[in-house]
């Protein structure tokens, strides 16, 4: 999938070959080298990453927090390089919500669960006193905190607090909500519970989603998984269900690569080391798949014609071309589906 692929939808969340690069005493980090992320409305998407791999560095970015050092990022149709100080406050406060790790960033602690939610419409002053109420009833039922909407944040469990900051972010009914590890500090079940509610604000009300985390558990809970690697997009897991033919359902996540706008891809670490690949690779362009074999292979690949025989009778062609580089290298997108429970 390419990050050009249109819908004829304005995506809500899109970056383009951004990259970010910190300079601390001379030395340069390359936090985001040309990453290239397209969510649409009302998808819920996760994206997981080593410690390191610049999930944390896109996300500040994405909040408006941050500025990349080139490339492009709009957000709910927001240009982030280009907003000024006022359209950043407008964005920030009716654009998207946010779910921080740490609940002090979430929630005022001297307010009630129900005091929190209304004091986000409040200072937005968005709709009558009566209207306000009512919204906030509306999420405490949605995000079933009934029974705790009179407790504050530290008379509460950590998945309640995750539970009542995401009634808070999305009180002010923005387009787009970004979590940022959003169940780092809770146990299983909790974070089953917050992962859980999340999905269900996104059905019911439709906002777009973003979900930052190093769990890679989170896959089971969205539709969609991109995996970040060294400060670009490399995989992406798409969950679907199946009809098998005695009628019963599956789920079925399968794996791609992603391909980006030049044609350049990351071939997964466990490809590489298999196979020994590095430095350059020889391709050949097949049928149906393009193949990849390490630059020091001995008997190089031959491209087969189209609508050609079986592979194990290749035909003569032209000969392979030898990738100068992994960067120049458009390589398979590796498509494995895998049976879930
Ligand atoms: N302000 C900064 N100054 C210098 N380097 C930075 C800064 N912020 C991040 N980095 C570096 O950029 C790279 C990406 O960091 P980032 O925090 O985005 O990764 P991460 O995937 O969120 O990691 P973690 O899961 O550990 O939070 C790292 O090498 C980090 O050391």
């Amino acid at each position: 999938m390419t990050i050009e692929s249109t819908t004829g939808v304005d995506p809500h969340i899109l970056c383009v070959d951004l990259v970010r690069i910190f300079s601390t005493r001379g030395v340069e980090v390359q936090a985001l080298q040309g990453l290239n992320l397209r969510v649409q409305p009302g998808e819920i998407v996760a994206v997981i990453g080593a410690s390191g791999s610049g999930k944390s560095t896109l996300l500040s970015i994405l909040s408006g927090l941050d500025t990349p050092t080139a490339g492009s990022a709009r957000v709910a149709g927001h240009d982030l390089l280009t907003m000024g100080t006022r359209e950043r406050v407008r964005f920030q406060r009716s654009s998207v919500g946010f779910v921080w790790q740490q609940t002090s960033k979430n929630l005022f602690p001297y307010l009630t669960a129900a005091e929190n939610i209304e004091a986000v419409t409040a200072i937005a002053r968005s709709g009558s006193a009566r209207d306000r109420r009512r919204r906030t009833d509306e999420l405490v039922e949605l995000l079933e905190l009934g029974d705790i909407r009179h407790r504050r944040p530290d008379q509460l469990s950590g998945g309640q607090q995750q539970r009542v900051a995401i009634a808070v972010a999305i009180a002010n009914e923005p387009r787009v909500l970004l979590a940022d590890e959003p169940t780092g500090e809770l146990d299983e079940a909790s974070s089953v519970d917050v992962l859980e509610a999340l999905r269900s604000v996104n059905e019911l009300r439709g906002v777009t989603t973003l979900i930052v985390t190093h769990d890679p558990s989170v896959s089971s809970h969205v539709r969609r998984t991109v995996q970040i690697r060294d400060g670009r997009t490399s995989t992406e897991v798409l969950r679907s269900t199946r009809i098998a033919d005695d009628g019963s359902e599956h789920a079925v996540a399968e794996e791609f690569a992603v391909l980006d706008r030049v044609g350049r891809l990351q071939l997964p670490e466990n490809f590489t080391s298999e196979l020994g690949l590095r430095d350059r690779v020889r391709l050949a362009l097949e049928s149906d798949h393009v193949g990849v074999w390490p630059g020091e292979s001995a008997a190089p690949p031959r491209r087969r014609p189209r609508h050609a025989g079986p592979p194990e009778a290749p035909a003569a062609a032209s000969p392979p071309a030898a990738a100068q580089s992994p960067d120049d290298a458009p390589s398979p997108a590796p498509t494995s589906p895998k049976d879930t429970p």
